[in-house]
């Protein structure tokens, strides 16, 4: 493949800006049939998400996707959401198990908004029967399926009925996967992005990878509808996980969710734990994150989001880890 680079090898080119202030820009992005306040979600990981945090989000009208790693809690957790008005997120794996779930949910008229088909390896016969199963008796549920980093995954998984694609394989920050495999799309994630998204009808969410704001910008540039994250999320007040004390500093963990600490054995381990410094309030973040964009986008010289996916970029340089470490 011609072309490969990731996100820190490559800039953005500014436009003449129209705008005479940066709130004027509007960061808001669509998918399915809602519109949230900003084109990102926190990653469907055990230290990113909970309960409360899903709550908070939902409330504050951002996307979130809960995570999957709880399985007996989701039904009460689609019901209590929905009690309140706000939308149900959730997150289905692809064993035998998972369909008889989604039969239940069907039988109880409990119909999530959004359902993510959280696999390693998206590309696969699993995955198809699973968003066919779900599109059979939860048909009014947009189904996010994942994840993938070929043009011929996101078309496959397109055609089964997946309403979008999730795409990246190993640039995840506690991510081993391209360590101890060789496969994935870790060192050349943005270029990836922009393979999949030509190939792509509808919407892509761009994961893992993302080490900077800037890099959500370059995320839509290169095709990306939404980008799921899951570092830069890590280690906030309201954060689930252990806070740790190191020399007088606060810690808290960030674990993958294929690393022993979330399988609870050493059974295809692709995941490590981290310890990330304590950042302070989710809301910070996410306010940062807006600001950013709203800047991202008056030098794209636009109002919105879409005027990124048509500036000029140049290629700066060219790195294989994204600065991460292999252990
Ligand atoms: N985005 C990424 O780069 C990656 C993400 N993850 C995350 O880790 C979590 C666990 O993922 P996953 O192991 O898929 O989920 P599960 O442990 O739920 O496995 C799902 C099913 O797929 C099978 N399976 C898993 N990997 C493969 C593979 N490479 N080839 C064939 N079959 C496979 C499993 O069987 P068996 O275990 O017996 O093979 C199991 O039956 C998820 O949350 C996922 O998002 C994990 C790795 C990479
Ligand atoms: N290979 C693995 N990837 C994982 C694991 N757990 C989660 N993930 C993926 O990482 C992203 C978050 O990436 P980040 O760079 O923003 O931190 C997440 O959404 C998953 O797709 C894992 O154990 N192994």
């Amino acid at each position: 493949m011609e072309n490969v680079f990731d996100y820190e090898d490559i800039q953005l080119i500014p436009a003449k800006c129209v705008v005479d202030s940066r709130s004027e820009c509007d960061t808001t992005a669509t998918l399915g049939n809602h519109t949230f306040r900003l084109p990102v979600v926190p990653a469907n990981m055990q230290t990113i998400i909970d309960e409360n945090i899903a709550t908070y989000l939902a409330e504050n009208n951002y996307f979130y996707v809960m995570h999957r790693f709880e399985p007996e809690t989701r039904e009460a957790f689609i019901k209590k959401m929905q009690e309140q008005n706000l939308i149900a997120s959730i997150s289905v794996g692809v064993k035998e198990e998972e369909y008889a779930f989604v039969e239940g949910l069907a039988s109880k008229a409990l119909i999530p908004e959004f359902i993510t088909i959280d696999i390693a390896h998206g590309h696969s016969n699993a995955v198809i029967r699973m968003i066919q199963h779900i599109k059979k008796h939860l048909p009014e549920s947009f189904v996010i399926a994942g994840n993938v980093g070929t043009p011929e995954a996101v078309r496959e998984l397109e055609n089964a009925g997946a309403d979008a694609t999730k795409v990246g394989i190993g640039p995840g920050k506690v991510c081993i996967t391209k360590i101890k495999t060789g496969f994935g799309t870790g060192g050349w994630q943005l270029a990836a992005l922009r393979w999949c998204a030509k190939a792509a009808s509808k919407p892509i969410i761009a994961d893992g990878g993302i080490r900077t704001h800037g890099d959500i910008a370059k995320s839509v540039r290169f095709g990306a509808s939404m980008v799921m994250i899951g570092s830069l999320f890590a280690g906030h007040e309201e954060s689930p996980g252990e806070t740790v004390e190191k020399d007088g500093k606060l810690y808290k963990e960030y674990f993958g969710s294929a690393s022993e600490f979330q399988k609870g054995e050493k059974r295809n381990v692709e995941g490590k734990k981290m310890f990330v410094e304590h950042k302070g309030s989710l809301q910070d973040t996410l306010t940062e994150m807006e600001q950013d964009l709203q800047s991202s986008i008056s030098y794209a010289g636009g109002t919105k989001l879409e005027a990124i996916r048509n500036v000029d970029y140049v290629v700066v340089k060219n790195s294989i880890f994204n600065g991460d470490k292999v252990y």
